[in-house]
């Protein structure tokens, strides 16, 4: 389990990580998500003992992140952002270097290394040096590394930056498959990573923690909840017959597609009526869809706030 309360990071005055509380049970993935500069990266470094916290508390498993970070260390598995350091070694002299640093000996440390290549598919590239591999393969290198020792804890500083998209989806099977008895930490900036990963997802910015809650959670407070989107061969009568249910607050056009939204009053459920107006005026209708929320929305009412400090 991790554990903070209060913690917090100053830089000289400047406080990257302000009063943050939240725990992690094992079998959670825990999203970090937050636009640049948040505070994401500080707070994981601070959950693996790399930086000391200016006050609050953490722990890890158990372990206290400043009395007793070599034992944090032993437990966790840690993704820092950009390549893996040591960068003119070649991915099986890293890797080798990371099992004995980690104590790994015998025939386990050979089945690791055989399982964190095979996962990472590192076969090809275990010969040149990580400083001549592409972005996604430098990736790859540093989570093998991160994974090596099978640890309790995983701390993965945006784990699918720089990967493509059959990477990125490979990347999110291995995080899914490991989560089952893993307590795992991830920052993102992509929000379907969110849906993709995440039983719990912590919305950061400014240092602060504005939300803590599930990814469906989240997507309940966009306004586009409970909406119904439709596609009509002819929008405006379309609209205008939508607009003539009893429960319909409002009515949008996407000026790029024609894509109909229509917004129900509170409490309303809107996609029955909008069925039956469908049928009775006999509407042209592709894609009817319930929405269950946009996360990108929620995420930039929640931060528009502390995006507009960084900007002024
Ligand atoms: N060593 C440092 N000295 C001074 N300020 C720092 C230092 N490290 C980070 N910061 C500042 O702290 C804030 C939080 O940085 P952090 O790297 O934790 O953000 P982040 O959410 O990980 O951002 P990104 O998504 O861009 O990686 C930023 O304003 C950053 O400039």
């Amino acid at each position: 389990m991790i554990e903070t309360l209060e913690l917090t990071k100053c830089y000289g005055g400047f406080t990257a990580v302000d009063h943050v509380s939240f725990r992690v049970e094992p079998g959670e993935v825990l999203g970090f998500l937050g636009p640049n500069g948040a505070g994401k990266s500080t707070t994981m470094k601070m959950l693996t003992g790399f930086l000391t916290p200016s006050s609050g508390s953490a722990s890890v498993c158990g372990f206290d992140v400043q009395k007793q970070a070599l034992q944090v260390k032993q437990v966790v598995g840690y993704l820092p952002e950009g390549a893996p350091s040591y960068g003119e070694m070649t991915p099986r002299q890293f890797l080798e270097f990371i099992a004995a640093i980690r104590g790994l000996s015998g025939a386990y440390r050979k089945r690791r290394l055989n399982d964190v290549i095979g996962r990472l598919e590192l076969e090809a590239v275990l010969d040149q040096s990580i400083d001549t591999l592409s972005k996604g393969f430098k990736r790859r290198v540093g989570l093998a590394q991160a994974i090596l020792h099978d640890p309790e804890v995983l701390i993965l500083d945006e784990p699918t930056d720089g990967l493509d998209p059959n990477q990125k989806h490979q990347v999110r099977g291995l995080i899914n498959a490991m989560a089952r008895n893993k307590v795992i930490v991830i920052s993102t900036h992509i929000l379907e990573e969110v849906s993709a990963v995440c039983k719990r997802s912590i919305i950061i910015a400014g240092g602060k923690l504005l939300a803590d809650a599930t990814p469906a959670e989240l997507a309940a407070r966009s306004r586009y909840h409970m909406a119904v989107s439709l596609t009509a061969e002819d929008t405006a009568s379309a609209r205008q017959a939508l607009s003539e249910i009893s429960g319909v607050a409002s009515i949008e056009v996407d000026p790029q597609d024609s894509r109909l939204t229509v917004f129900p009053l509170p409490n309303v459920e809107i996609l029955p009526a909008v069925s039956a107006v469908i049928d009775r005026k006999n509407l042209k209708v592709s894609e009817l869809q319930l929405e269950s929320g946009r996360l990108d929305e929620v995420f930039r009412s929640i931060t528009a706030p502390y995006q507009k400090e960084v900007l002024l």
